[in-house]
């Protein structure tokens, strides 16, 4: 075993540090339920270390004595600056200041990742007919704030999460349809990736550019009302805008089964996935998710789910953290000890 494949010590800290919301839990042991802490709002506190003192450790007589945490956004230094959110991860800083000895940092698409090697019936909900549980290569692709992607490969009886930019993929028009309403779609440098589409603020790019291929004038601005008319079919542009995104995301998951050979099955995280869960029970999702010729008859026999699961990294994070040997996460450089 490597130094950097010791088990961290317990008690140990989880969390899962998002642009709106920490989500905290402790695990005093390998055998125990985690201790789950109500939701950090990331706006009501300056630091996340200030977060975590009051927000965990003030409530608690357990002290830990590591921390695992889920970060969204590139781990590259001893200083960690989170997307969307103005606090900066100091591992060092924690382990001074907060009673650690040990800190491990992760990207919150690997948390994701992790969640996915074991869930149950009561944390997922299928989509479409095809089943099963095989002990193979996963992928998550979860649309939110941006759409993020890890691939879960098994081998060796071991499960590596892989972490990506995957949600940065170049998105093609297919349809005529397509071809109509790519043109208005708003790019990055020229470009769509998948994020241009499949996030919330993708989706009322999509919405401005069906209704410019249409020449109406648009009048939503929020992704929220746009999926909430569509859901109700109140709005024919809303309606086409999630149909779409629906097609959209299944085109793009399909491509990331077909490259991660994620027999095992494609999971759907992130907000957005469980809010327009009926429009993704539709048949346009695993329609154009199983549309990949010369591979269809292999996407058919590929289960796709939406994760349920409210705190679903913070259940992968603790599967690690129960069990690491179980899995082959990369630490260099992403560990910190006293
Ligand atoms: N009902 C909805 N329909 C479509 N999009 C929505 C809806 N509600 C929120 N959104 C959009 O989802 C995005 C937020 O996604 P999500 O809740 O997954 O957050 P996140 O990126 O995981 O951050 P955090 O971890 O802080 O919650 C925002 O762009 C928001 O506008």
């Amino acid at each position: 075993m490597t130094a950097s494949s010791t088990p961290l010590p317990f008690p140990i800290l989880i969390g899962d540090i998002g642009g709106t919301n920490a989500r905290f839990s402790i695990l005093t042991d390998a055998y125990a339920e985690p201790k789950q802490f109500p939701n950090v709002r990331t706006a009501d506190y300056e630091t996340i270390d200030e977060a975590i003192q009051k927000g965990v450790l003030d409530k608690t007589s357990v002290q830990p004595r590591a921390a695992i945490l889920a970060v969204a956004g590139p781990i590259k230094a001893d200083e960690i600056p989170l997307t969307n959110c103005p606090w900066v991860v100091r591992p060092k800083r924690m382990i001074e200041g907060l009673g650690l000895v040990d800190v491990l940092v992760v990207n919150d698409f690997e948390a994701q990742a992790l969640a996915i090697a074991a869930l149950s019936d009561d944390n997922r909900e299928r989509i479409g007919n095809a089943s099963g549980d095989m002990v193979a290569s996963r992928v998550v692709l979860g649309p939110g704030t941006g759409l993020g992607v890890g691939g879960l490969v098994h081998t060796q009886s071991t499960w590596i999460p892989v972490p990506g930019e995957g949600g940065h993929v170049d998105l093609g028009p297919r349809s005529k349809r397509d071809y109509e309403i790519f043109p208005h779609v708003e790019t990055i440098e020229g470009r769509i990736s998948a994020e241009q589409i499949l996030c919330g603020r993708g989706i009322v790019n999509l919405y401005r550019a069906i209704c410019a291929a249409d020449g109406a004038t648009p009048t939503m601005s929020d992704p929220a009302d746009i999926t909430s008319h569509a859901l109700v079919g109140s709005d024919k542009a809303a309606v086409e805008t999630v149909s779409l995104f629906a097609t959209y995301l299944g085109r793009v998951a399909g491509d990331m089964a077909l490259v991660f050979m994620a027999r095992g099955g494609v999971y759907l995280s992130g907000g957005i996935s469980q809010k327009i869960l009926p429009a993704l029970k539709k048949p346009e999702f695993r329609a154009a998710f199983e549309d990949k010729a010369p591979h269809s008859a292999l996407l058919r026999t590929i289960p796709t789910y939406v994760v349920t699961h409210p705190l679903a990294a913070l259940a992968g994070l603790s599967s690690y953290a129960r069990m690491p040997a179980n899995f082959g996460l990369s630490t260099d450089g992403r560990r910190w000890r006293a």
